[in-house]
């Protein structure tokens, strides 16, 4: 093949297809008929590539070298020819993906220079930062040039984005002959890669990281969100007792100010909060790692959870038998959430002001958008920490969701004394029993909350905290509240047809993401040999069989049968015990979708691949 650019057998660098991602690749041959480049990746994965999605390794190397070595930080970003600038386009995005081109082909192959090379990957062109720099002249040129080379070169990827069946036609991706070695490959660079991508976050934030898009509706949705959910919240807490809570009740007739607040509620929360935080930072347990940081850094979190749930079961269960009465959570109900909601409010004002003193790499993509009112709402700081006190965390998994437990428990002693019976109804053993599980089998998978999407992208502000510390006890409680007031017997055929739905829910739940933690854990798990699966340019394959190729989230499908056997106990009479199931399946369909934009942009071609070989999101057959 003497007229070809590049020679069988050598080193290149190869662009992901659909993204603009550069990894090291082999190049195995060339068909002169379709004029593609046939390509191996390191772990296994074989593509036909266009001599233009091809650049020889020296001269990448050079051009990465030369932009570390020649140009100020300032001209860097927007003067930088790299390959990965040929896929430049106007969003933040694009220039993350480009900075991960870069690192994630060195840890690879220079082993230790990964994190020294980060700060060469601020070179990519960060397209919302263009300040003024030295010389104006030069930058009225700089702009121009990137705007042309937009044009030219940014269009065809963006189109083959867009329509992931073309991008597939293009390239052809082939499974690796032998899926165990490409197992055995993902297992050993697994964690290069997983450094190699914080070491690129890193480097796509610079040293002031801005938010690549504004969710919940940005600015305007923001403090519309700020405000609507805790008058949602009121407005449920003040349909539940009435005799015929109904959506049509509003605006709901207020109660006197005075009923809101209480002194004596606003210490018992206060007090409850404490305890909990002693038994976190008590030294029990295992110190479990975090995922690795864009500071290089990897955080330990206590994950004692499970332990918490005891210590704190039989506290209140002492408490029950020194004649302490726990109906007091319910008649005070109202005063509890707004000392909740004082304290999820002091937080987050208190997150806020914090957050403007950390060190850029401290904060979460998402909430540094500069408009104050969307940055406390999502929350700026990633791990806000007093010395080794992880806020985030311990607000996520101790006090709202043992404290959800706790006011459960509450409302069936409440149910007990207002309906005068002996024990509480089947009803309410089963809205108890349920999300009993549901809490017990989170705090005992606990160290499974690291790499969670709230733990791992999103910033720790008023959405979380007023999430953690009141949405959670206060309306995932709903269904047990409604239980005290509106009593629904069951006979033992539909009592039993709701707890084997349960246990289907939860089956499906835990199983699915057993797999994936197992398999993301250790790849080559021998239990996991059975199932089929995807290599992507990554080093990280996709489960295509099993759990996950049912549908793409079949954990969020056995969430949603559980919440479903949650609200069956409260029968057909009224929505508000449905509350939950409508909400939760709005939540699941927008993270479901935030995570497949996530993916897509991890993955290119392998996730359109994936999704069009497991083509339902949640619901096989419906959605
Ligand atoms: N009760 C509640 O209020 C509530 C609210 C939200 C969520 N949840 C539950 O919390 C749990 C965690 O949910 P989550 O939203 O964080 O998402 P998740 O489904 O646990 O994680 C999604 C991630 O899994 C990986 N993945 C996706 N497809 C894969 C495949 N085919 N093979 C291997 N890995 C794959 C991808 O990450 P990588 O490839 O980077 O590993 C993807 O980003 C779920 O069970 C959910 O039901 C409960
Ligand atoms: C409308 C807003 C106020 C939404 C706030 C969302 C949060 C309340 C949820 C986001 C992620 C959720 C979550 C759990 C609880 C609720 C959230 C924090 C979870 C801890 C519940 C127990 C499960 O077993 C879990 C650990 C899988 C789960 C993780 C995600």
């Amino acid at each position: 093949m003497p007229s070809l650019k590049y020679q069988p057998g050598e080193k290149v660098m190869g662009r992901w297809p659909g993204s603009s991602l550069y990894y090291e690749v082999k190049v195995l041959g060339f068909d002169s008929k379709s004029r593609l480049y046939t390509v191996i990746y390191k772990d296994g994965t074989e593509l036909e590539l266009k001599e233009q999605d091809i650049i020889s390794y020296l001269s990448f190397q050079a051009r990465t070298r030369s932009r570390s070595n020649s140009r100020s930080p300032g001209r860097r970003r927007s003067r930088s020819r790299s390959p990965a600038r040929t896929t430049r386009r106007s969003s933040s995005r694009t220039a993350a993906a480009a900075s991960a081109a870069i690192t994630e082909s060195a840890p690879s192959s220079h082993g230790d220079a990964k994190l020294k090379r980060a700060p060469e990957v601020k070179l990519s062109p960060l397209p919302q930062e263009k300040k003024p720099t030295e010389n104006s002249s030069n930058n009225k040129h700089e702009k121009k040039e990137e705007n042309n080379t937009a044009s030219k070169e940014i269009q065809p990827d963006a189109k083959a984005e867009a329509d992931p069946e073309k991008n597939l036609g293009r390239y052809n991706l082939r499974r690796r002959k032998d899926d165990g070695e490409a197992k055995a490959a993902e297992a050993k660079t697994e964690q290069q890669v997983k450094e190699a991508k914080a070491s690129a976050a890193l480097a796509v934030t610079g040293p002031t990281p801005a938010s690549p898009r504004l969710d919940f509706g940005g600015k305007i949705g923001a403090f519309f969100w700020t405000l609507f959910l805790p008058a949602w919240v009121l407005f449920l807490l003040l349909q539940v007792n009435r005799k015929d809570p109904s959506l049509a009740n509003f605006p709901p007739p207020l109660p006197p100010l005075q009923s809101f607040w209480d002194p004596q509620a606003l210490g018992f929360v206060v007090l409850w909060i404490l305890f909990q935080a002693l038994l976190y930072v008590l030294p029990v347990g295992k110190l479990s790692e975090g995922v690795l940081l864009r500071s290089g850094r990897r955080l330990k979190y206590r994950t004692n959870g499970f332990f918490a749930v005891l210590v704190s079961a039989a506290v209140v269960a002492a408490a029950v038998y020194q004649g302490a009465d726990l109906t007091y959570i319910h008649s005070h109900f109202l005063q509890l959430t707004t000392a909740s909601f004082l304290i999820a409010m002091l937080l987050s004002i208190y997150l806020y002001v914090r957050s403007r003193s950390t060190s850029p790499d401290e904060r979460a993509l998402g909430g540094n958008s500069g408009n104050m009112i969307y940055d406390f709402f999502k929350g700026r700081e990633l791990n806000p920490r007093i010395k080794e006190f992880d806020l985030k965390f311990f607000c996520e998994m101790r006090p709202g969701l043992i404290g959800w437990c706790l006011i459960n428990f509450a409302m069936a002693l409440a149910e007990m004394k207002q309906q005068k019976l002996d024990a509480p109804s089947s009803s309410m053993i089963l809205v108890n029993v349920f999300q009993l599980l549901y809490v017990v089998d989170g705090l005992w998978n606990e160290e499974a909350i690291l790499t969670t999407m709230d733990l791992m992208h999103d910033g720790f502000g008023y959405m979380l905290a007023f999430g953690d510390l009141v949405w959670v006890p206060f309306t995932y409680t709903l269904q047990a509240h409604y239980l005290v007031s509106h009593p629904n017997p069951l006979s033992l055929p539909v009592l039993s047809a709701i707890v084997t739905l349960k246990l289907v829910g939860f089956y499906i739940f835990r199983k699915s993401n057993s797999e994936k933690n197992a398999f993301r854990r250790n790849p080559s798990d021998p239990s996991l040999s059975h199932l089929k699966t995807i290599p992507t340019a990554t080093g990280k394959s996709l489960l295509v069989s099993g759990w996950w190729g049912v549908v793409r989230h079949p954990n969020y499908l056995g969430d949603l049968i559980m919440a479903l056997a949650w609200s069956l106990p409260c029968g057909f009479s009224h929505i508000l015990p449905w509350f939950y199931m409508i909400y939760f399946i709005i939540l699941l369909v927008h993270r479901d979708s935030r995570d497949m934009n996530e993916c897509r942009r991890k993955y290119g071609s392998a996730w359109d691949e994936y999704c069009r070989t497991v083509r339902y999101r949640i619901i096989p057959r419906v959605y």
